[in-house]
């Protein structure tokens, strides 16, 4: 069942002649991870922002259980690449700040649940460090399990792991895996990233968009069962037609976008 709808949306930054986003057409089904791969500037960042509430769509409907989005709302946890901690408050106290934001669990019970976050991503040792004190995988680590302690059923991630190194960045998406499973009902995961690869890991379903204005390419349907173990998913035949087609599919509406601004010169 769709559980978040974008139908017709178009954005037009004021000022802006061109559209970010034209004609934006997308659901996304309940407990489904759904990643969004498209070049860079064809508008992303944007559709999150729409999703979060963030800025309002220039037209179009979005809706989530059927309600238009119209304001931010604890009922989505946006992540962003960038940590988004606060720097005065230590790990701990981080995901305690959240764990009382949701409303769910306060006192002494937040402490202890903030404790079992930061076990599962693996910090128990630094709860006490600052932001500031702790490495960028780490901090993204803490601010994945912050995201995480405010049990919001919709998580909207723009390029979560994209300024963490390459192990750091495996280990991340495992993380994510196992906080979107959860204990209950899997939560809905919008996830913006570059790396095909951790598009193919990850979703269930990858949104291919087209150069600005951003909208729908392609929808493609992985169809690894879970879970997925890389060593044997970059081998299978399927794994490496998937990641051509969407390689062949970005570079070719690179191509054509850069054909159409610079007049073809140089292509
Ligand atoms: N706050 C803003 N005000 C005005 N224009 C904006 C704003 N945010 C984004 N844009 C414009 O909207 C277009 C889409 O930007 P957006 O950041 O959504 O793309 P993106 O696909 O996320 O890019 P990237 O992959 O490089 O992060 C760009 O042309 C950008 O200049």
């Amino acid at each position: 069942m769709a559980l978040l709808n974008l139908e017709s949306v178009s954005l037009t930054y004021p000022g802006d002649e061109r559209p970010a986003i034209a004609n934006l057409s997308l659901s996304i089904n309940q407990g489904e991870l759904l990643a969004v791969v498209g070049p860079s500037g064809c508008g992303k960042s944007s559709t999150i922002d729409l999703l979060a509430g963030l800025t309002p769509a220039t037209s179009g409907l979005l809706t989530l259980n059927d309600n238009p989005i119209l304001a931010p709302g604890p009922d989505r946890a946006v992540v962003f690449q960038d940590y988004s901690l606060f720097p005065w408050m230590t790990a701990l106290d981080n995901i305690i700040f959240a764990l009382n934001e949701s409303g769910r669990v306060t006192g002494k019970t937040a402490g202890e649940q903030a404790k079992k976050l930061l076990a599962m991503v693996g910090l128990s040792i630094y709860s006490h460090k600052y932001p500031s004190e702790l490495s960028g995988g780490m901090r993204q680590r803490v601010a994945i399990a912050r995201a995480f302690a405010l049990d919001a059923p919709v998580y909207l991630m723009d390029e979560p792991f994209g300024a963490v190194d390459a192990k750091n960045r495996v280990s991340l998406q495992d993380l994510l895996l196992k906080l979107w499973t959860g204990d209950g009902d899997k939560k809905t995961v919008f996830l913006v990233t570059h790396d095909i690869d951790e598009a193919l890991y990850l979703a269930d379903r990858i949104a291919v968009f087209t150069p600005g204005p951003g909208r729908v390419l392609k929808i493609i349907d992985v169809p690894f069962p879970r879970p997925r173990r890389r060593f044997f998913l970059v081998q299978d035949p399927r794994y490496i037609e998937l990641r051509n087609e969407i390689l062949s599919l970005l570079q070719k509406e690179i191509l054509a976008e850069l054909q159409q601004v610079e007049g073809g010169a140089g292509i």
